[in-house]
């Protein structure tokens, strides 16, 4: 890839000169469900409206945000909560949407996913936040390669959009999105888009696991040849993972039970990879 930058970007409004964050990173805050929009068979974004005098969700790149609902009192009265933490699909800090998005996989029996699945637009659900993961710093390398599976794709996004967003950051970025079958990619078509109108900086492959006839990209579970294809080589550049634990495993070796990174062990390991070339959400 060319370090020329592309004429056509991320549509994303200017950010205002004084931005007004929702989330202050401590309380627990109301936002009103205002659109449901399909994406596949088990998953869809939820659009929820920003608090008014808010311009922004109030999100560092790339970070995730807490959720819960009540369930119910326990046997002293007290009430009960179930909550997640789920990533919001975009950065809303790049423009003034007055609004933001979660892309949700529902997971039968799973209590989050099921409630937000049975929720209407005008219904509330509570968030806070922000979390932040990876504080991302323009051009802090010329390259990166982002592996994603499943849901995992929503760190990735948040970062490809700050990224494509700003004029001044020419980090050039490999997507490799891994996933079972091929209606289980998320957000195909906004992904295509952004590899047509970013050529020389974004680019993605995606993985079948269980691919039907007809499919003539890579197949299979993933490996060291493709993370060749994606990733720079080890010390010039960084590779971000985000994906089901048995996944993340595989590739670099789970985060420590207290979340810390640990240790950089499976596939990129034996690459060549170490602890400062990688990050796992
Ligand atoms: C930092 C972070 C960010 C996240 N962001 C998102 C997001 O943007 N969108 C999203 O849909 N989910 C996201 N998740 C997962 C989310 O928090 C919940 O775990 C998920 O929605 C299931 O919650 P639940 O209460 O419905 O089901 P649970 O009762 O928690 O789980 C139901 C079943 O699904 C399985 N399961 C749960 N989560 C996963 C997973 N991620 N991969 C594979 N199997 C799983 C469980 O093993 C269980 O068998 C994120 C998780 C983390 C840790």
């Amino acid at each position: 890839m060319s370090a020329s930058k592309p004429a056509a970007r991320v549509v994303a409004p200017p950010r205002p000169e004084n931005p007004v964050p929702a989330l202050n990173g401590k309380d627990w805050q109301e936002f009103t469900l205002k659109r449901i929009v399909d994406v596949n068979y088990n998953t869809k974004i939820f659009r929820f409206r920003l608090p008014a005098g808010a311009t922004e969700l109030g999100l560092p790149t790339a970070s995730c945000v807490l959720v819960r609902f009540q369930d119910g009192v326990d046997a002293k009265g007290k009430k009960k909560f179930v909550v997640r933490p789920y990533t919001p699909l975009e950065d809303p800090s790049l423009g003034v949407t007055g609004e933001f998005d979660l892309l949700i996989k529902h997971y039968e029996g799973g209590p989050m996913s099921t409630h937000i699945f049975n929720m209407v637009p005008g219904d509330k659900l509570q968030i806070k936040g922000p979390i932040a993961k990876y504080q991302w710093k323009k051009n802090e390398t010329k390259e990166i390669a982002l592996i994603a599976g499943g849901t995992g794709i929503t760190p990735m996004l948040q970062i490809i959009q700050r990224i494509l967003s700003d004029p001044e950051d020419m980090t050039r970025m490999s997507l490799t999105f891994c996933n079972v079958t091929e209606r289980d990619i998320l957000m195909r078509p906004y992904l295509d888009s952004l590899q047509t109108n970013h050529p020389n900086q974004f680019r993605v492959q995606y993985l079948l696991e269980k691919p039907t006839a007809g499919w003539n990209g890579p197949s299979g579970l993933i490996r060291p040849e493709i993370l060749n294809r994606a990733c720079p080589t080890p010390g010039n550049g960084k590779v971000f993972v985000c994906g089901p634990d048995g996944f993340v495993k595989a590739i670099c070796g789970n985060k420590n039970p207290d979340l810390s990174q640990g240790t950089v062990s499976g596939y990129l390991k034996d690459m060549g990879y170490t602890e400062n070339d990688v990050y796992k959400f």
